[in-house]
């Protein structure tokens, strides 16, 4: 791929309108990030207008943080409104083997076909059908574990599968990259993956999937370094990772970028 610079540039100019079903939890956080890397982010999620509203925006992402049945009925009529406008969609399967509801909905979901799925290691574990220690929203799992199933959930699915955590993981089924970029902090402030599966929607709106997605975990990833250099603890990490994401030039994610194939 080329350098993750011009993904950046390319996302920057074109300021996609992303259309985000997310959990009460990160709804502020996930606007504010995509605000703060340069894309233009819109929370849209009753049934009423999600598949309508998914043919305006050039991206759609759909987080099952904290769902209920009234907002599965939106996320199914965006996903099916993003598919009939050819936009992309990216699926966030947030804590899907957690319960029977999850795993229902996480299966419907996937049966939508999502452009790319992005989620940590139990997580895609669990969506995959594999064993998982997973219980919660957070990861107990490494990310090693889940890239067998990462590689037959693409190969299955036709989606871009990226696995989360201290080294990413991505794959379309057929060739694989690793991301070493990020930080400890970040999995210490809350909704993090959540805005990452935001940033994904963005650079995929604007550039193809599998490329796109590797050029926004090294983003995300190197946002998060930088964020770390001033940071005394999750707090003022939330804040220092806010700016950086604004400020990081494609030439320093060119620099930055710690990306191999797998
Ligand atoms: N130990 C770590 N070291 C470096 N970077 C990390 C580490 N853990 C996670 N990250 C980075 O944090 C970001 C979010 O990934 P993570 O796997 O924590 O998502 P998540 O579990 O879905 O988060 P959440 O559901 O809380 O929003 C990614 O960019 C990832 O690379
Ligand atoms: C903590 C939490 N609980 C449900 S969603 C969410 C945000 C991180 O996924
Ligand atoms: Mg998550």
């Amino acid at each position: 791929m080329d350098g993750c610079g011009t993904y950046l540039e390319t996302m920057r100019r074109e300021a996609p309108l992303v259309q985000c079903i997310t959990n009460f939890v990160a709804m502020n956080i996930v606007a504010n990030v995509l605000l703060a890397a340069g894309a233009s982010p819109a929370m849209v999620h009753d049934a009423e207008e999600s598949g309508e509203f998914a043919a305006i925006a050039q991206a759609l992402t759909i987080n099952m943080g904290t769902p209920s049945p009234r907002w599965v009925e939106g996320m199914e009529a965006a996903a099916r409104g993003a598919a009939a406008a050819g936009r992309p969609w990216v699926l966030d399967p947030v804590a899907v083997g957690a319960t029977a509801f999850r795993r229902g909905l996480g299966a419907r979901l996937l049966a939508l076909k999502p452009t790319v799925i992005r989620g940590n290691a139990s997580e895609i574990l669990a969506l995959a059908g594999a064993e998982t220690r997973g219980k919660g929203a957070d990861s107990a799992d490494p990310v090693a574990a889940a890239e067998a199933a990462a590689q037959r959930l693409a190969e299955t699915s036709g989606a871009v599968v990226a696995v989360t955590g201290p080294v990413d993981f991505v794959t379309d089924g057929r060739r694989g990259l690793r991301c070493a970029n990020g930080h400890p902090l970040m999995p210490r402030v809350t909704a993090l993956g959540c805005s990452l599966t935001g940033i994904v929607g963005a650079f995929a709106a604007t550039r193809p999937a599998f490329e796109a997605t590797a050029a926004a975990l090294a983003f995300f990833g190197l946002a998060g370094e930088e964020a770390a250099r001033t940071a005394t603890g999750p707090g003022s990490f939330q804040v220092a990772f806010l700016d950086a994401l604004h400020t990081l030039t494609p030439e320093a994610l060119d620099r930055g970028a710690r990306l191999e194939a797998a």
